[in-house]
């Protein structure tokens, strides 16, 4: 479940840009992307291939400069102070740190040498956080054995060797089985509770759903829309709530009484369009009520990111599903 930020003022931003802007030849990458990730939170960029997210990563993680723009990671600034940025943030992902030839160990412990750990204490490091992504037991072995699922959690271990307040995981589940998939959300959950700020790329709707507090939408190098999984879902028609009837005469009345529903006479069911919102759940539910309608289940229906992706970015949509339209929001 995202983790929330209650209490008064806005949390500090560990992650900021204003204006970034990236080109190849005449191809332009990024097209201008503002961004705000307030400190302990994950971020999702969601986008389709080719949209822009790692693009954004290496730019923010300072292995590629942007054309033009600011940010701000961890309080440094990536253009006048690149290596403050580099000491307080992790890396992980398409540009994967693992060697292959070497053990799990070796590669924790060569990790804790870039980090210039005291000897005794690179050990401890290493074998705990080997112990903690339940990699103890493979330690010994070399990391070209390990499945596609202990490399990531060894590229995880190996990014906090350095106790980074950022981590940028970039696609971090892509490739692995559901279980792996599962192992990995738990792990990005146990960082953010520990006061870590994740910023995660994914294609996966499902992955941002779980985990992001706030999800952006890339689509060829803008921000197409930006807000809570919740948020966003509500930008896009098809949210409803569905009145359920057990009796048929009570289902004909309701239908009579609520003419812009949508029926379904086999089912005795009708689809009255909402936002999900409460203020529309009240006053619809007063309206029940004064037309002495009473159906037996009530069920909100929001659409799901899958909705929300098609409608807001460029991917084709399947045709004669009323997906595919662009549009621009902001849910701020
Ligand atoms: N070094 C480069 N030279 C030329 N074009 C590049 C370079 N790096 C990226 N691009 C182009 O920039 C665009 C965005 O690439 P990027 O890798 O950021 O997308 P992405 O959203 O991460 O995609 P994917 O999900 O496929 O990884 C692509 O069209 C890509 O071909």
């Amino acid at each position: 479940m995202p983790t929330s930020s209650m209490g008064g003022g806005a949390p500090p931003a560990a992650v900021s840009a204003t204006g970034l802007r990236k080109s190849y030849g005449d191809k332009t990458v990024l097209d201008g992307i503002d961004l705000r990730i307030p400190a302990g939170s994950v971020f999702a960029l969601l986008g389709p291939n080719g949209a822009g997210k790692t693009t954004v990563v290496k730019i923010l993680s300072t292995l590629i400069t942007a054309d033009a723009g600011q940010a701000r990671v961890a309080g440094h600034d990536i253009a006048a102070s690149p290596d403050g940025v580099r000491a307080a943030i992790g890396v992980t992902g398409q540009f994967s740190a693992v060697d292959g030839l070497i053990t799990g160990e070796e590669n924790m412990l060569l990790m804790a040498d870039l980090h210039h750990l005291p000897r005794r204490e690179r050990r401890r490091v290493a074998a705990g956080l080997l112990e903690r992504f339940g990699l103890a037991e493979a330690a010994g072995k070399p990391a070209h054995s390990y499945s596609g699922g202990m490399k990531r959690r060894l590229d995880i271990a190996m990014t906090l060797v350095g106790d980074p307040r950022v981590i940028f995981l970039d696609e971090p589940t892509t490739g692995l089985d559901p279980r792996s998939r599962h192992t990995m959300w738990q792990i990005i959950r146990e960082l953010v509770s520990g006061g870590v700020t994740v910023f995660l790329t994914t294609q996966y709707l499902e992955e941002a759903d779980e985990l992001a507090d706030r999800i952006a939408v890339l689509d060829d190098g803008r921000i197409a829309a930006e807000g809570t999984a919740d948020e966003l879902k509500r930008l896009v028609p098809g949210g409803h709530v569905r009145l359920r009837f057990f009796d048929p005469a009570g289902y004909r009345s309701a239908a009579g009484a609520l003419r812009e529903a949508v029926r379904d006479d086999e089912a005795l069911t009708l689809r009255v369009p909402s936002d999900g919102s409460q203020r529309e759940l009240c006053s619809l539910l007063d309206w029940l009520d004064a037309a002495g309608v009473e159906a037996d289940e009530l069920t909100v229906h929001t659409p799901d990111l899958d909705d929300v992706f098609f409608a807001l970015t460029g991917s084709g949509a399947p045709a004669g599903t009323g997906r595919g339209d662009r549009t621009q929001e902001n849910v701020r």
